[in-house]
């Protein structure tokens, strides 16, 4: 830990200004990986950065990174960002990594390069603390593909992290998973996602004429309808209710005297432990059939999934997190499952997941940006993290 480097860096606002400052939209890696790359390499990790590959999709950079022996604490995150948008509508350049008043502006500055910055300066400061024999073993996990098709990332890198004999204790992932406050939400698990694709076939005619065409238009109205109308569940004891929203119905029919042929609509289902992706199907199978009877001509196609509800049961490593939140911000955590799906649902398969990160209000808006303070915050809660995750032998007054 000698690099002239080194002190600057470890400030969680400098890491995540220098993330930020690498412009890696999915599926670039921009500079991203190679940047954590030598700082992880000159703290004495052993840094691999394979890549993937699989037909239809990007090639994908990541980055693997492990020091000690023994049990390990896995860190996992994603420097891949969602595009800017339109850059001239932002305060500052969206890659330029720009403090203003207390705040720094960026993409990813909360969706997670801020996560991962906070991650690096707790490790970094606690190596520096108790050195390379502190009684267990911290990785790193990065992907370049969250935000994409996910296919290439952290699903592959746990496969090459197996393969090579990789295990892992617990994993804390750094999705930004306050609302609204730092300290208010530990994410315990997510809801699985499953998409369909609907189309209601008819007969194409002239709008005159109606008796000689069959229109598609309402007999998708009445599928709608037959998915819509009866909630898929009520919830369960960790998982807010099942919940069915359509995304788009399109005919594209240009002309306004032709009946046209065909009527499509796309939904996405976030679903709770009821379900698993084959139940679901059955369901939705049964309720377009009821809603079709004899008269609507219709077809559905379901998305293949690799994404299922799952929750982490609560356990030490939970309490030791709450805890570290609590000290550090005062507030103790709701356990949830809301919202999106992340990168957890594959880590889960490996070892006990939980997320917790920065807040998430401004995630892929214009003028992404993060509170200085909570960088600070959330890089000393990491590190409180570590010494409760690795406690200091030496430093126990009974054990010493
Ligand atoms: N593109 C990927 C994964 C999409 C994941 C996305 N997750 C979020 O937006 C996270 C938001 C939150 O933390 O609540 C989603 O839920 O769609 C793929 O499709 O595999
Ligand atoms: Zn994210
Ligand atoms: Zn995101």
């Amino acid at each position: 830990m000698t690099d002239a480097a080194f002190p600057p860096a470890r400030s969680p606002l400098t890491l995540a200004q220098g993330l930020i400052r690498c412009p890696s939209v999915t599926p670039s890696e921009g500079g991203a990986l190679a940047y954590l790359a030598g700082i992880l390499g000159r703290a004495g990790f052993a840094v691999e950065r394979p890549v993937f590959s699989e037909a239809g999709t990007p090639d994908v950079e990541n980055l693997y990174a492990r020091i000690g022996t023994g049990p390990c604490l896995l860190f996992a995150g994603h420097t891949d960002v969602v595009p800017p948008g339109d850059a001239a509508a932002w305060r500052h350049d969206p890659f330029g990594g720009t403090v203003e008043g207390s705040e720094l502006f960026g993409r990813g500055a909360v969706d997670m390069k801020g996560g991962i910055a906070c991650m690096l300066a707790a490790v970094l400061a606690f190596l520096e603390r108790r050195g390379p024999d502190f009684g267990g073993a911290i990785a790193f996990l990065i992907t370049g593909d969250e935000e994409g098709p996910a296919v290439n990332g952290t699903v592959k890198l746990l496969d090459w992290a197996k393969a090579r004999g990789e295990r892992f204790a617990h994993c804390l992932l750094g999705e930004p998973t306050n609302p609204d406050t730092l300290g208010e939400m530990i994410k315990i698990g997510r809801r699985g996602s499953l998409t369909g694709d609907l189309a209601v076939h008819g007969v194409q005619g002239h709008v005159a004429y109606p008796h000689r065409a069959e229109n598609p238009i309402p007999g998708l109205l009445r599928l709608a309808q037959g998915l819509l109308a009866t909630p898929l569940d009520a919830g369960t004891a960790h998982f807010d209710a099942s919940n069915l929203e359509f995304t788009t119905m399109d005919v594209g029919n240009p002309a306004t005297n032709v009946i046209p042929a065909e009527a499509r609509a796309t939904f996405n289902i976030r679903f709770n432990d009821l379900w698993t992706p084959e139940t679901l199907a059955a369901e939705l199978h049964d309720r377009l059939a009821a809603a079709a009877g004899n008269t609507v001509r219709y077809s559905l196609d379901l998305r293949p999934t690799n994404s299922v509800a799952f929750l982490t049961r609560p356990d030490a490593f939970v309490e030791t997190v709450t805890d570290a939140i609590e000290a550090e911000t005062g507030l103790r955590p709701a356990l949830s499952t809301t919202g999106g799906t992340s990168d957890a649902r594959f880590i889960k398969d490996a070892c006990p997941v939980i997320e917790f990160g920065l807040v998430g209000q401004t995630m892929h808006q214009i003028d992404e940006r993060v509170a200085v303070a909570d960088l600070d915050r959330l890089a000393a809660i990491y590190g409180r993290v570590l010494d409760g995750y690795f406690p200091d032998a030496a430093a126990m007054p009974d054990r010493a």
